[in-house]
């Protein structure tokens, strides 16, 4: 087991690599707030997630995180800096980006195989074959019962798993998940995030996944990124070799995780202890 600073701590200062799934190369990004001023939500910041690769981001709240999957799905553009997805410059909403967010971005009035069978229908698949497809994504989530049910007749972790399904479904080459699983139960989110891993592990998406949990965090991921207080930009990277298959519900107890929690922890404590303190200075 190794727990380092990547040798980049510095990141920000380091090219991205060109084959890279996600590059975010010392990018800069400032918004007019309404009161008319210029704020910068994120400064010379610097991310490269290689393909396959599990990236987990962390950070004290408003430090420019959900900002972050926004620049790689195109949504936002950089002020300064440029962004590259699958090597290309980010011109638009790319097909290749499946997200999952912590609402359900389910369609209240579909039943769960309708939900499912959308993204493929919607990309001109056939509708027999998107249907035997969403029939087997739905098996494979745990849910072959519960085809016909719409979304106000599943529980939350029901309705998360309906979610990966139709994300994965479309067999995304980029997933950006921003807090998914906080709004579930300890036991549901933990069998989410091993369902993820299975999942994840399948297909190789190259995976952007914002949390506020640290120990999500470091259970997940292959190398967490910890923000600085915003204007977020990358305070340090870790890569984390716990061994793969992980499974969740043991991960915890492994004395290696708690060294690497306790390790990352130190480093982002500062910066949640900045965040608050300027939250109560400026009420926001
Ligand atoms: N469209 C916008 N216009 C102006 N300011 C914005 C806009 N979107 C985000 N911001 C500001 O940018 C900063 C970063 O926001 P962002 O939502 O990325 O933070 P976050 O780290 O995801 O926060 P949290 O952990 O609370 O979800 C915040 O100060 C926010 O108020």
């Amino acid at each position: 087991m190794q727990v380092q600073p990547m040798a980049a701590e510095k990141l920000s200062q380091a090219a991205p690599q060109a084959d890279a799934a996600i590059a975010i190369d010392d990018v800069t990004l400032r918004f007019v707030t309404p009161d008319g001023h210029m704020m910068t939500a994120i400064r010379d910041f610097t991310m490269t997630v290689a393909r396959g690769e599990f990236a987990c981001v962390v950070g004290p709240t408003g430090c420019g995180k959900s900002t972050t999957l926004n620049l790689v799905t195109g949504l936002l553009r950089p002020t300064t800096g440029n962004v590259r997805v699958m090597g290309n410059p980010v011109t638009d909403i790319s097909r290749d980006i499946g997200f999952v967010f912590q609402a359900d971005a389910l369609f209240p009035w579909r039943s769960v195989i309708d939900n499912v069978a959308a993204g493929p229908l919607y990309r001109g698949t056939p509708k027999a074959q998107a249907y035997d497809r969403a029939r087997d994504w739905i098996a494979r989530v745990g849910l072959g019962r519960f085809e016909k049910h719409y979304p106000h007749q599943l529980s939350g972790g029901m309705r998360k798993r309906v979610a990966l399904a139709q994300t994965f479904i479309n067999q995304p080459k980029i997933l950006l998940m921003d807090e998914p699983f906080s709004a579930l139960d300890m036991q549901t989110r933990t069998a989410m995030q091993d369902e993820l891993l299975g999942l994840w592990s399948e297909q190789k998406s190259s995976v952007v996944f914002v949390t506020h949990d640290l120990e999500e965090a470091v259970a997940l991921a292959d190398k967490v990124y910890v923000l600085t207080a915003g204007p977020g930009t990358v305070k340090s990277v870790y890569r984390i070799d716990l061994p793969r298959p992980r499974v969740m519900a043991d991960i915890r107890y492994d004395p290696n995780f708690v060294e690497i929690a306790k390790v990352i922890w130190n480093d982002l404590r500062e910066e949640v202890q900045l965040g608050q303190s300027r939250t109560l200075q400026t009420g926001h």
